[in-house]
């Protein structure tokens, strides 16, 4: 994707944030990468989007955007037809860094401003305002000192930032954000984290994929698992349980469970459960083991060496 297709916005109010109904996405080649997603996320929260390497985030992202045409189904945002939200500009996207052409020769600031083209004319000629905008924007993910460097000389937890800026800039309603935190460190994913919870406060939409399973509790207050269709939607606590998370991440998902003699020095029957898909493991405590619970590390599906890898993650 080119810097220059992803443009910028408005600000908009409604009274619905995101609904998605029977929403079906079939590829030119025939793949199916989405069928009947249903989900209705309200305004002033952030929603996980959770699932395996090719369960169809990046598709569902694409879909709503408008980048990839509805076989079948609908879109709905801020109470109105995608098609007209989106031409209105309340949606702001920040995508896989995969997706951008870090080739492309342009300055931090400049693809900041792509999040204002939206309010400009076909000129655009940026007023005062949108240069105080980005301005801000840059100032508030840390990136003021870099605004003059080209994008594709910045660290990979700089651009997500950037981009960041550019959504903040657009002032979207709708934010999806696309693993906005991959390969960045525990600074930035904090920056990123504080800044969308600051977002939500102002009553915005904000739908994030993301592998890190341990910080969707943290932050998110609702979860949609997903694999080709929704496999459970709603309310964090509902959804982001073992049960569910089983099914959605098969036999994918590392999962260890420590409890017993290795936990505990007396009868206490509570156990620590370490779920990760990626870098954050998700760890439940105080679930009560059976009788006879798993006294050692018990890796369910896991690659051989993944026993010492991942019990050495979740100490950490
Ligand atoms: N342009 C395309 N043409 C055909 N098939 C595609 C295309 N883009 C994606 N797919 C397929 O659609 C499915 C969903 O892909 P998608 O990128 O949405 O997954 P994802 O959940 O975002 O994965 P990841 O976690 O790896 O980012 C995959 O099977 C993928 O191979």
């Amino acid at each position: 994707m080119n810097l220059a297709t992803l443009s910028g916005a408005n600000t908009s109010a409604g009274q619905n944030g995101l609904v998605a109904d029977k929403v079906t996405v079939t590829y030119r080649n025939g793949h199916t990468a989405l069928f009947d997603v249903d989900f209705a996320i309200p305004k002033g929260t952030i929603t996980a989007l959770v699932g395996v390497n090719g369960s169809g985030k990046s598709t569902l992202f694409k879909a709503i955007m408008g980048f990839v045409p509805l076989a079948r189904g609908s879109v709905s945002i801020l109470g109105e037809p995608a098609g007209r939200a989106l031409k209105r500009n309340v949606v702001a996207y920040v995508p896989q860094s995969e997706e951008v052409d870090w080739n492309f020769p342009v300055l931090v600031e400049d693809v900041v401003m792509m999040g204002r083209y939206g309010h400009m004319n076909f000129l655009r000629i940026a007023s005062r305002q949108d240069r105080r905008l980005v301005d801000a924007a840059l100032e508030r993910v840390g990136m003021g000192a870099f605004r003059r460097r080209q994008i594709g000389e910045l660290s990979g937890g700089q651009k997500k930032r950037v981009f960041l800026a550019r959504a903040l800039a657009q002032e979207g309603d709708v934010i999806l954000l696309d693993e906005p935190f991959t390969g960045v460190d525990v600074t930035t994913e904090a920056t990123i984290v504080t800044l969308l919870k600051e977002l939500r406060d102002e009553g915005r939409v904000m739908l994030v994929s993301t592998h890190n399973l341990g910080s969707v509790p943290e932050f998110c207050d609702r979860a949609i698992l997903i694999n080709r269709t929704v496999l459970a939607a709603g309310p964090t606590e509902k959804v982001f349980t073992r049960a569910n998370l089983e099914a959605a991440f098969g036999g994918v998902l590392r999962h260890f469970v420590l409890g017993g003699a290795d936990l505990h020095d007396d009868a206490d029957t509570r156990q620590v459960t370490v779920i990760t898909d990626d870098e954050r493991p998700f760890v439940l405590y105080g679930e009560k083991g059976e009788d006879g619970a798993p006294s050692r590390p018990t890796a369910l599906d896991a690659e051989p060496d993944a026993e010492g890898e991942s019990a050495g993650r979740a100490e950490s």
